[in-house]
């Protein structure tokens, strides 16, 4: 099995994430605290390091994927560092009475009938539109009338736009678009970025998409997708799973790569965490 994946060199900065960062400069002024959404399976490569001046709660979201032991680990390195830090699902809604708990204790509404405002924001497609959704559905008083936009792929959400969010406490959240890093320094963080859907799959290739994601469950020694392709025993690269699937199925080259991809996003190949705690700085 392979050792070494030669990540390429990836950057992906289009002109609207340039903008949404200077918008969000200027409305962070307006919000008591920011939200900053990672996901659970990149705990560490996923947080964008944009600029904020303002107490924070860093959100690891999509618990539901990722190998829990193993992320909470890294989390609790980060907590010691005196982050305010918590796992979160928006699809299942876990986790969501201690972020309500925690945001009250550290940004408690100056005045009951103005409510506290938040700030959420992210890389793409980590679940910040869907986070506002998990807490309307929680809050007594919403309907399903006008949830914020949400999709498999990033930037669904191009706009900044307030939702208010719960009725008791009053809350209001600020939603805003993904945004990557203007330079991604290393290729690797950038190869788990496009695994976890936070880059456009045109930008890097589902075919190189995929091949990583063999090679990252090869290298942890989790060949529970073996199970799930029906094949006799792991493979190593894309082109070994093509060399089975493509007469099995009368699939081109293009659907087996983005069928895979599709089945580990929906989580089918079972939880993974790709970041490493030796990543972490002592
Ligand atoms: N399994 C799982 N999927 C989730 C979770 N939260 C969001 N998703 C899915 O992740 C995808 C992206 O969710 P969005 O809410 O659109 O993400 P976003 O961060 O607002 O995306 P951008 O518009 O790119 O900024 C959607 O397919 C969601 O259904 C979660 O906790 N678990």
């Amino acid at each position: 099995m392979r050792t070494y994946f030669p990540c390429p060199s990836i950057n992906w900065y289009p002109g609207h994430m340039y903008k949404a960062t200077k918008n969000i400069s200027k409305k962070l002024h307006q919000v008591d605290i920011f939200l900053e959404v990672r996901d659970a399976r990149a705990p560490l490569s996923s947080g964008n390091n944009l600029p904020i001046n303002k107490t924070k709660i860093i959100i690891l979201n999509k618990i539901d994927l990722c190998s829990v032991a193993y992320t909470q680990k890294l989390m609790e390195k980060m907590k010691q560092s005196g982050e305010h830090i918590i796992m979160y699902s928006a699809t299942t809604n876990q986790n969501i009475n201690t972020l309500l708990k925690l945001i009250k204790e550290i940004a408690p509404a100056k005045f009951q009938t103005v409510g506290s405002w938040m700030m959420i924001g992210g890389v793409p497609n980590v679940g910040k539109s869907s986070i506002i959704n998990s807490f309307r559905a929680h809050s007594r008083g919403f309907t399903n009338k006008n949830p914020a936009k949400i999709g498999p792929e990033p930037c669904v959400t191009k706009s900044i736009s307030g939702f208010k969010v719960s009725m008791n406490p009053i809350i209001y959240l600020v939603d805003t678009p993904g945004i990557m890093m203007p330079k991604l320094e290393n290729n690797e963080q950038a190869m788990k970025l496009a695994l976890i859907g936070a880059i456009k799959d045109e930008i890097v290739g589902v075919d190189v998409i995929a091949d990583y994601m063999l090679f990252c469950y090869n290298k942890i020694g989790n060949f529970n997708y073996v199970e799930k392709l029906k094949l006799k025993e792991p493979v190593d690269t894309l082109n070994d799973l093509m060399a089975i699937l493509k007469p099995r199925y009368n699939w081109d080259e293009l659907s087996i790569a983005k069928n895979v991809l599709k089945m580990f996003r929906e989580g089918k190949f079972g939880r993974i965490t790709l970041d490493k705690q030796s990543q972490l700085a002592d």
